[in-house]
């Protein structure tokens, strides 16, 4: 099955980047949760210790167990599981990008929202209006960032 079973989900900031406040980092992974959470019946609720579903990190190169690497400034931006234990559904974000909560360097909101898909159990899509497209797209940061085909995708797995 390519999706989550349960809808209630867990998630966890384990690390975070020095290029934002704390409170920066902690509202852009929320509402890159909440941008599929409006348009899903799953639920995100944060925790702060142990394991979670979702466990979110900055990483760079070769990092832990983790069976992908990040590749330096620009480039790869960040990577998630798809839907399982383990691994599964874990987001890493490529620390040696600038992460930011405005334009300048790489949006976290919109490249949170992004992975997020993955965690979720979505692929890239060749539309490229979607979020799920593979390169980043700079939008602005309060434009609703899903496209009909990322709707469409999201609802195909949970319905
Ligand atoms: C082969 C993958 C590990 C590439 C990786 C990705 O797609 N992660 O989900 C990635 O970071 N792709 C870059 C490609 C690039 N440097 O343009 C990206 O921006 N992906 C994140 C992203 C963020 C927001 C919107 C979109 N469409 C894509
Ligand atoms: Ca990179
Ligand atoms: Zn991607």
């Amino acid at each position: 099955l390519p999706g989550w079973r349960r809808h209630n989900l867990t998630y966890r900031i384990v690390n975070y980047t020095p290029d934002m406040s704390r409170a920066d980092v902690d509202e852009a992974i929320r509402n890159g949760l909440e941008v599929w959470s409006r348009v899903t019946p799953l639920t995100f609720t944060k925790t702060s210790r142990g394991i979670a579903d979702i466990m979110i990190a900055f990483r760079t190169r070769v990092h832990g167990r983790c069976p992908r690497y990040f590749d330096g400034p620009l480039g790869v931006l960040g990577h998630a599981f798809p839907p399982g234990l383990g691994l599964g559904g874990d987001t890493h974000f490529d620390e040696d990008e600038n992460w930011t909560k405005d334009g300048a360097g790489f949006n976290l909101f919109l490249v949170a929202a992004h992975e997020f898909g993955h965690a979720l159990g979505l692929s890239h899509s060749n539309d490229q209006t979607a979020l799920m497209f593979p390169n980043y797209v700079s939008l602005d940061p309060n434009k609703y960032p899903l496209s009909q085909d990322d709707i469409n995708g999201i609802q195909s797995i949970y319905g």
